[in-house]
């Protein structure tokens, strides 16, 4: 049996102002980092030791871990971070106000960009100043694999291979892990996790800073599908403000 803790970061700064954030690197908000530590607090109350974390290569994901596992007194461990636990990259999206796109082109366009498993949003450009293309962070990866638009299916197809190569192994060795990421890319995850269907993730929506925990089988899957939300009262509550972003 192994335990595995996901953990969205807390409130940005664009989430905070209803923006479309994906690949674009912005801070937490204030609320945001003290949603981290009250994560962190969590953590330390249901005693949970970690072994590693991994993040993605964003600073709010980044930045929730360290003020979480600080607040749970366990700044040290070990932490590996990697792209393909980023946020699903939002495309020509990035940057506007969700309300207005909603507005602009109706609810169903709206929440099938936002929530479809398979249609991303329009791509992109490379010369769009909110491109991650010439980002110095993903130098080292060949251009064809920088998203310029992603829909969650693509997530999935980008995670896989970290969950598999780089997490699972932890798990194999008795670690328990802590994996601090996104909205989407979180969404990728409990979606393999819990084998929910392409139609009925669109109905799922991870709470900002606050721990989910798993555990698994031998064959890494959940003991109990869905996992424990380690404040399941907050957790409601969050799930329902984020299903409700861009509504008036
Ligand atoms: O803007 C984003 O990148 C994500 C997460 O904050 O938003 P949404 O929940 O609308 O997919």
């Amino acid at each position: 049996m192994a335990t595995l803790v996901l953990l969205r970061h807390g409130e940005s700064v664009w989430n905070a102002e209803g923006l479309f954030t994906g690949w674009v690197d912005v801070d937490l908000s204030e609320k945001g980092e003290e949603e981290a530590v009250t994560g962190g607090e969590l953590l330390l109350d249901a005693d949970l030791k970690l072994d590693v974390v991994h993040t993605s290569v964003l600073k709010r994901a980044i930045r929730t871990a360290n003020i979480a596992l600080d607040a749970a007194e366990q700044l040290w461990i070990p932490v590996r971070r990697s792209w393909r636990l980023n946020e699903r990259h939002y495309g020509a999206l990035q940057g506007k106000n969700k309300a207005q796109t909603r507005e602009e082109y109706g609810d169903e366009q709206f929440m099938t960009w936002r929530r479809s498993y398979d249609t991303p949003p329009p791509p992109i450009a490379d010369d769009d100043p909110l491109s991650q293309i010439n980002d110095p962070r993903y130098a080292l990866l060949p251009s064809e694999l920088i998203p310029r638009t992603e829909c969650l299916a693509d997530v999935v197809d980008r995670l896989l291979p970290y969950w598999y190569d780089a997490i699972v192994p932890d798990l194999a060795a008795g670690r328990t892990v802590l994996i601090a990421a996104h909205g989407n890319s979180l969404r990728a995850l409990v979606k393999h996790l819990d084998g929910i269907s392409d139609e009925d993730i669109a109905g799922l929506n991870i709470p900002t800073g606050i721990p989910l925990r798993y555990e698994l089988d031998e064959d890494f899957e959940p003991l109990k599908k869905g996992g424990e939300y380690l404040d399941p009262e907050a957790a409601e509550k969050s799930i329902a403000a984020v299903a409700n972003q861009g509504k008036k």
